[in-house]
C-alpha cells in the first residue's frame, strides 16, 4: 500500500504548514541539526502551568524538560490529577504554559500570532475519548469539515474524504450518520478526521478507553498502521496500561505534574523505580493465586514439616534474557515444580514472572550466579514464601 505520500502530501492546507516547518527546521535558531527537529518532534523545556481556581493556584506541571521524537509514538501516564490532559494540550496550545517553551519542529509554538496557530493545528490532529463528531452530519461530512475550513476545493475535499475512509476501514459508510455506528467505527471516523489537514502529529486523549478490548485492539493496529506508513508521531495519554505496552515506544510518568520517569516502555515497565509507576502497573503483573497466597508463610516451618520453598524468578527484559526452561530445570533441585507465572513480551523484551516450588528439605541454588553473566536464567531470583503440604495435594 502507499497511501502514505498521497496521505501526506494531497491535504489543501497542509504544504505550506509543512514546508514552513521543515524550512524553519533546517534554519533553527537553536542550532539544531534538521534531522533532530524532523517534521513531528516536540520539545518541552521547562514547563509548567499553573491554573488559578477559586481555591487558589493549582500547580498542574512543573519543570518539564524532554524531547519527543518525529515518527514516534510516545505514551503519557499518571494518576488522575497527574498533569497529563494540561501536557498533551500544550503541544496544539490549546493551554498555554505559564513558564517555560514548547517546540515543534524547532518552533517555539508561544510565539505563533493566530494566523500561525491556526496553521499549527493544521498540523497537529486530535482524537478524544467520546469522539466528539458532529451528529447531524454523516461520516463523509465530518470528515470534509476541516478540509472545507481550511478552503479546499470540493474535488480536493472529495479525493481526500475518499481516501481517509478508505484509510480507517470505512469505504462503505460515507452517508451513514455517527449515531448507527458502534464504538470502534465512530473512533475511526474520529482519526480519519484528524489526519483530514494531514497532520504530522497525532494526540490521542484516551481514545481507547470507551471501547471493548477487542475493539480497542483494532484501533491501536489502526494507529500503528498510521504512525509507521505515514510517519505520523503519535502522543496518547491514557490510563490503559495495556495500551501503553503495546504500542508505545516511550513512556512518561507524571506525578504531581512532574516527571517521575521516562524511558523506553519495555525499561519503565520492565523495572518500575517510582511508587506511582508501580501503582499503575499493579493491575498488569500476575497476582498471586488466591489458593497460594492464603498459604504463603514468611517464615520457614522447621525440616520436620513437609513443606515447599516458593521461588520467583523475573524478567525485566534487560540483556534480551529469556525464560530458559531447561537451564533452570538444570538450576534447582528435583521435584521443583513450576506453579504459577506469565511472560509478555514488550517490544520484543521477555517480561514477567515465574513461580517455582522446591521440596523444603532441598538446598536451593545461589541465586547471585544465577543472576548475573553469562550464567543468568533471570534478572532477580527471590524466596517469596513457604507453604506447608504440597500445592497439588491441596
Ligand atoms: N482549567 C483548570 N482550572 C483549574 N484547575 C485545573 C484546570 N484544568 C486542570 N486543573 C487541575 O490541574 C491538575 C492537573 O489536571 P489534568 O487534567 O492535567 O490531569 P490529568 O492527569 O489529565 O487527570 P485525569 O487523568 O483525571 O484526566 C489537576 O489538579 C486539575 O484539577
Amino acid at each position: 500500500m502507499s497511501h502514505s505520500s498521497a496521505l501526506r502530501t494531497t491535504a489543501p492546507s497542509a504544504p505550506t504548514a509543512t514546508t514552513q516547518a521543515s524550512s524553519a527546521a533546517v534554519a533553527s535558531p537553536a542550532g539544531g541539526t534538521a534531522a533532530q527537529n524532523a517534521v513531528g518532534s516536540v520539545r518541552f523545556e521547562k514547563v509548567a502551568k499553573v491554573y488559578q481556581s477559586s481555591a487558589g493556584p493549582v500547580y498542574a506541571l512543573h519543570d518539564i524538560s524532554l524531547e519527543i521524537p518525529a515518527g514516534s509514538i510516545f505514551g503519557i501516564i499518571g494518576r488522575s490529577g497527574a498533569g497529563k490532559s494540561s501536557l498533551l494540550r500544550t503541544i496544539n496550545r490549546l493551554e498555554k504554559p505559564t513558564s517555560g517553551r514548547v517546540v515543534v519542529d524547532g518552533i517555539d509554538i508561544g510565539q505563533l500570532n493566530e494566523r500561525d496557530l491556526v496553521a499549527l493545528r493544521r498540523r497537529i490532529g486530535m482524537i478524544f475519548q467520546h469522539f466528539n463528531l458532529l451528529s447531524a452530519k454523516t461520516v463523509y461530512d465530518n470528515v470534509a469539515l476541516p478540509l472545507k475550513v481550511a478552503g479546499a476545493s470540493a474535488a480536493q475535499i472529495d479525493q481526500r474524504v475518499k481516501e481517509l475512509l478508505a484509510l480507517v476501514g470505512l469505504q462503505d459508510k460515507h452517508n451513514t450518520y455517527p449515531s448507527r455506528l458502534s464504538g470502534g467505527q465512530k473512533q475511526r471516523v474520529g482519526i480519519a478526521r484528524a489526519l483530514a489537514t494531514a497532520p504530522e502529529i497525532l494526540l490521542c486523549d484516551e481514545a481507547t478507553s470507551a471501547l471493548d478490548p477487542e475493539t480497542t485492539q483494532s484501533i491501536l493496529q489502526l494507529l500503528r498502521d498510521i504512525n509507521r506508513r505515514l510517519g505520523i508521531t503519535v502522543i496518547l495519554i491514557t490510563h490503559e496500561m495495556s495500551v501503553i505496552r503495546e504500542i508505545a515506544d516511550r513512556v512518561l510518568v507524571l506525578e504531581k505534574g512532574s516527571i517521575a520517569e521516562l524511558d523506553e516502555v519495555w525499561k519503565v515497565f520492565g523495572a518500575p523505580r517510582h511508587e506511582a509507576t508501580k501503582a499503575l502497573l499493579a493491575p498488569l503483573q500476575h497476582g498471586l493465586p488466591d489458593d497460594l497466597q492464603q498459604r504463603l508463610q514468611t517464615t520457614q516451618p522447621s525440616a520436620a514439616v513437609a513443606h515447599e520453598q516458593i521461588v520467583q524468578l523475573s524478567y525485566t527484559g534487560e540483556a534480551s534474557l529469556e525464560p530458559d526452561f531447561v537451564r533452570i530445570a538444570h538450576a534447582f533441585p528435583a521435584r521443583t515444580r513450576l506453579v504459577h507465572g506469565g511472560v509478555d513480551r514488550i517490544q520484543g523484551h521477555a517480561h514477567g514472572r515465574l513461580l517455582l516450588a522446591v521440596p523444603g528439605t532441598a538446598s536451593l541454588p545461589e541465586f547471585s550466579t544465577l543472576t548475573q553473566g553469562p550464567q543468568a536464567i533471570a534478572h532477580q531470583i527471590e524466596v517469596i514464601g513457604y507453604v506447608t503440604d504440597a500445592l497439588h495435594t491441596a
